[in-house]
Order: structure tokens, then sequence, then C-alpha cells
């Protein structure tokens, strides 16, 4: 019978969500969005159906104004600007920053203020009676304004920890002051989830501030905004802050990717995003890495390709009877799907799921099965990585049990490169190969020069593949990566070579190559991926 965690407590409380990806996400360190970049994150939001999207700093910033000038339209979720309380010595009417939050096309504005006496002492330097005037005055100045103002109490926790009294008279004033949510900040991310959840409890109890008026924003300085996200929610707090993907200054801040399965899935939270749409959270996340141009974390919580990869033998054992022994939610819940991977830490249930996964179905006592296991074996302790080269894998396997055709051998390959300055003193790097490969009866001999080895390489075997196989010809190479094995044998060390391939339907598929020589590893990689292309497509063999 399935195990799955059944969500228990809190079944259908709801709790409001707030992005603030746009604005926080953006004072990480090597991220700068553009417009462009703004607009579809915020429709990814929306599509995903987050309550509220804080798009940024209206007069902050050239990006921030002209993305505020061309707001998205959103159907399901708030747009929200993000300013301060206003400058003390200023009415909130005569502040220009307010102004600029009040002109804007947002629906809700969103301002941070001192809540820690420190603060207000060193950083402001005015009086600690004068601090809660510039709170009140401008929460209330922008809720006459924009019908709906949220409060940023900065530095709630360590101003508490502190100065207790003087912190709940900041949010006293901005709840007074009439702001729709005051979200309790972990400005600095070194509060511990006890105490958020005991701090969080005793606003509410000794406070008196709901815990449906109450939002909590955590940064990841001590890895625990997740944590001490839930903790709040635990305590009271119906509104949680956070970013896709954890981004935020910093460490971060509260990654809204695993927060919302965990309030959905765990702890039965209606966060407002209908089950149907849960799955779309892979497809987002994945998505937002590919615009930062960094590649998604295969190990990120829930939505990671590795999430669901399942690698020891005892495990592919027990997940093959039934998934929830080794998984804590379903994948599909979260748009993600289980992987079966191949490595010398496999069993033989790892092989049949490969085999399975291939289309092949093997009777589990065929003896064949322990062949390729030892295979398998053998080969990863020579540097054969196959858990992220299913077509090696697959070739692998199929070229075991004689099911691939000959469609050529490489008889062998040569290749120069020469560095040199031309007569115009410019400096050219070129490649040439030579290549001869028996297809049938025949041998082939080809030339071709390239900007590099592998190019060159790439382009004579093409040359002697192409007319008797016109089928390779709409594949490309689409990634390449190279990996040492053995960093200390230094450059005598093993590289791995994977090559990624994509064929004109958009098809990928990894193939890769083991050698000390990283010409014959790279060499190995691409013949796979030719093999591979014409097995796949159907092509029969020429004679
Ligand atoms: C915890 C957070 O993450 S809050 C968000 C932080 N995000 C950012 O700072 C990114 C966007 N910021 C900016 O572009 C700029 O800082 C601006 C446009 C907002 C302000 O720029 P400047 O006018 O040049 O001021 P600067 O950034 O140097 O300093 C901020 C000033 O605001 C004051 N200030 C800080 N917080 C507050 C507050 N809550 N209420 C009123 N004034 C404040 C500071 O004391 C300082 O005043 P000073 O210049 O008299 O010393
Ligand atoms: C407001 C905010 O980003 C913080 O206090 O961390």
């Amino acid at each position: 019978m399935t195990q799955f965690f059944q969500a228990a407590a809190m079944t259908g409380e709801r709790i409001f969500l707030y992005d603030t990806t746009l604005r926080d996400g953006a004072q990480t360190q090597d991220v700068d969005f553009s417009v462009a970049d703004k607009i579809a994150i915020a429709r990814d939001l929306d599509r995903l159906g987050i309550d509220y999207v804080e798009g940024g700093w209206p007069g902050a910033n050239p990006t921030d104004d002209a993305f505020f000038a061309q707001a998205p339209e959103l159907k399901r979720s708030t747009f929200t600007a993000f300013g301060m309380t206003r400058r003390p010595g200023r009415s909130a009417a005569n502040d220009p920053q307010l102004a600029a939050l009040i002109q804007s096309t947002a629906r809700a504005v969103c301002i941070v203020g001192k809540t820690w006496d420190f603060h207000v002492d060193v950083a402001l330097a005015i009086p600690r009676e004068e601090n809660l005037e510039l709170i009140a005055d401008s929460v209330a100045a922008l809720k006459a304004a924009k019908g709906e103002a949220l409060f940023d109490a900065e530095h709630f926790f360590d101003g508490y920890k502190r100065n207790p009294a003087y912190a709940a008279s900041c949010i006293r004033a901005a709840f007074e002051a009439g702001a729709r949510w005051i979200v309790l900040c972990d400005t600095n991310g070194g509060t511990l989830p006890h105490e958020v959840e005991s701090i969080v409890r005793q606003v509410v109890e000794e406070h008196g501030i709901p815990g449906d008026r109450l939002g909590i924003h955590c940064h990841n300085d001590t890895e625990n905004a997740v944590a001490n996200s839930l903790a709040a929610v635990r305590a009271g707090a119906r509104m949680v802050q956070g970013t896709i993907n954890g981004l935020g200054e910093r460490c971060g801040n509260a990654n809204l990717v695993s927060l919302i399965p965990s309030l959905m899935l765990k702890m039965g939270c209606d966060v407002g995003i209908r089950p149907d749409d849960l799955p779309l959270l892979t497809e987002i996340s994945r998505k937002f890495d590919e615009r930062l141009n960094r590649a998604p974390n295969r190990h990120a919580a829930y939505v990671g390709a590795s999430a669901f990869a399942h690698k020891g033998g005892l495990h592919v054992s027990a997940v093959e009877k039934d998934p929830s022994s080794y998984e804590h939610v379903a994948p599909e819940a979260v748009g993600n799907r289980r992987q079966i991977v191949m490595s010398d830490q496999a069993g033989r249930s790892n092989v049949i799921a490969r085999l399975r996964e291939m289309g092949m179905a093997v009777d589990p006592k065929d003896e064949r099965l322990n062949r390729l296991l030892d295979l398998v074996k053998q080969r990863d302790t020579e540097g054969y990585a196959y858990d992220t080269a299913e077509a090696s894998f697959e070739l692998l396997v199929r070229r075991e049990l004689g099911e691939v055709p000959d469609y050529f051998t490489l008889k062998r390959f040569h290749v120069t490169d020469e560095r040199r300055y031309n007569a115009k003193g410019e400096l050219v790097v070129e490649s040439e190969a030579v290549v001869r490969v028996r297809i049938g009866g025949t041998e082939y001999h080809e030339v071709a020069a390239g900007n590099g080895p592998v190019n060159a390489l790439d382009t004579a075997m093409r040359k002697a593949l192409e007319p008797r196989y016109p089928a390779l010809g709409g594949v490309k190479l689409s990634d390449y990566r190279v990996r040492i094995l053995a960093a200390k044998d230094g450059t005598g060390a093993k590289p791995r070579v994977l090559i990624r391939s994509q064929n004109g339907d958009g098809a990928e598929w990894s193939t890769l190559g083991v050698s000390t020589n990283i010409i014959e590893a790279s060499m190995e990689a691409l013949v796979d991926s030719y093999a591979f292309t014409l097995f796949k497509g159907g092509v029969q063999p020429r004679g």
C-alpha cells in the first residue's frame, strides 16, 4: 500500500503567497533582469497563481521604471510595488519616493521600515518616536491612495530579541495605520526556526496582531529560510514571502519552489494554487534558471532532475515494488519524474527498470541480466558514468544483446592542429582531420578542416557517413562537456566527454566517451551519437 505522506494538520487553512523575485531576487549578486525578463517571470508567477507579485521599486532605477510603465496585465496576482517609508524631515505628501509608489501602475504597495532600535539610532539617526511616525504616516498615505498597503518590518526578529517593546510598537504603528499585512522580516537571516516560531506566537498572543494580518520574509543565511517560514506559519502567520529558486540578497530568500509543495502537500494549506497547477513548478523553476543562463540545480528539492532519481540497488528494488518506499511525494504532483540511474551502485532491479524505460520487457530471471549488470559495473570503474548518458547506455545494452546493426566501423583517424600568424600578422588556429571509415564492404577516406579538432573530426566523419546515411544530416551537437576523472593525475588524467546532440525535431540525447586522450574520448562520444541516430531512426545498414 502506498505510503505517501498524507496532509494532516491545518487542512484548508488559507496561506497567501507573495513573490519578491523581481525585487529581492534582483538584489542577488550576478543577477540583472531586463524588462523582458521581468515581464516573462511575472506572467509565469501569475499562471501559477501566486497572490502577490512584487515587481520592483519604481523610481529606484530605469529598468524598474520601464517595467512599471509597461507592466503586464496579471489575471490572478496582485501586482505590487516596493519602496520605503518617507524620509525624515518630509511629510508623506511631499516625499518623492512615496509619490512614485502612488503614481505607479501597481495595485498594492509594500514599504519597508525600521523596527530594530539599533537601526533607528545608527542608520536613520532619528529619535525612536519619529520612526513610529514615519511608519504610520507612510502606511496611511499609501492605504488612502492605493487601497492596499503592506509593511515589511525590517530586522524584526533581531530587533525583537534586543528590544521587544520597541519592535512591537513599530509593527503596531503599521497595523493601526491600516496595513493589510505586517510582514516580519528576518533581514540578516540569522534567526533559527524555534526562535521564529516562538516570536511569531508572541506577536499574535501578546501583542495582539492577528495571524491573518501577519506575513513572514526570511533570508537564507543559516540555510533555514524555508524552515523559518514554515515555523512562522505553524505559529499563525498567514502570508509567506519568497522567491523562485531562493534568489535574493546574499544567500537568498526562502525558496517558494520548495515552500509551496510543503505547504500544500504536507501541511494541507490552501495557498491559492490549484492542485492541477502545482506541476507547473518544475517547468517554471527550470525555465527560470535557463533565463538566468545557469544550469538548473539537479539536487533541488521537489523539482531537481535528481529529486526522484534512484541509484542504490536496494532503493530501486523497493521502488519497483512501490515508489513510496523511497519517495516522500509522487514526482508527478510537482511536475517532476522518476528516474532509475545505472552505475556501480546498481542491482538487477536497476537494469530491469531501465530496460523497461527503453521499451524492452525482460524476464527477471533472464541470465543475461547478470551479464549486463557486470558489464555496466566494469565500465563504471573505467569512468563510463551512464547515469547522464542514456543513449550510450542504450547502445551498450543493445549491442550486448546483438540488436545494433553494423552501420559503419571507424578504422582510423588522424588530427593535426596548427597555431600560426598569417601574412597580415593575425593569429590563425586551425585543425585538420583525416578519417578512414568502412561502410559495408567499402572503405572511405575523407579529409576536413575545422575551427578545432572536434569540429574537424565531426566534419570529416559526416563527409564519409552522410552520403550513405542522409538521416545524420539534421543532427547537431548542442552541448559538449569535459570532466577530468582523477584531478591528482594533472594533465595525464583521464577525461570523460559528454556530448549532447539534437535532431531537427528538437529531440535530444547524450552520449559519452572516456580515454586518456581527449580527442579519442570525443570521437567515441560522436560515434555513439551517429549510431544512436541511425538505430532510433530504424535506418537499415548499407551493404
Ligand atoms: C532589507 C531590504 O532588502 S530593503 C530593500 C533594499 N533594496 C535596495 O536598496 C535596492 C534599491 N535601492 C536604491 O536604488 C537606492 O538605495 C535608493 C534609490 C532607494 C536610495 O538611494 P539614495 O537616495 O542614493 O540613498 P542610499 O541608498 O545611499 O541610502 C538610503 C537612505 O535611505 C535611508 N533609509 C533607509 N531605510 C529607510 C527607511 N525604511 N525609511 C526612510 N529612510 C530610510 C537611509 O538612512 C539613507 O539615508 P541617508 O542618505 O540620509 O544616509
Ligand atoms: C524587506 C526585506 O527585504 C528584508 O527585510 O529582508
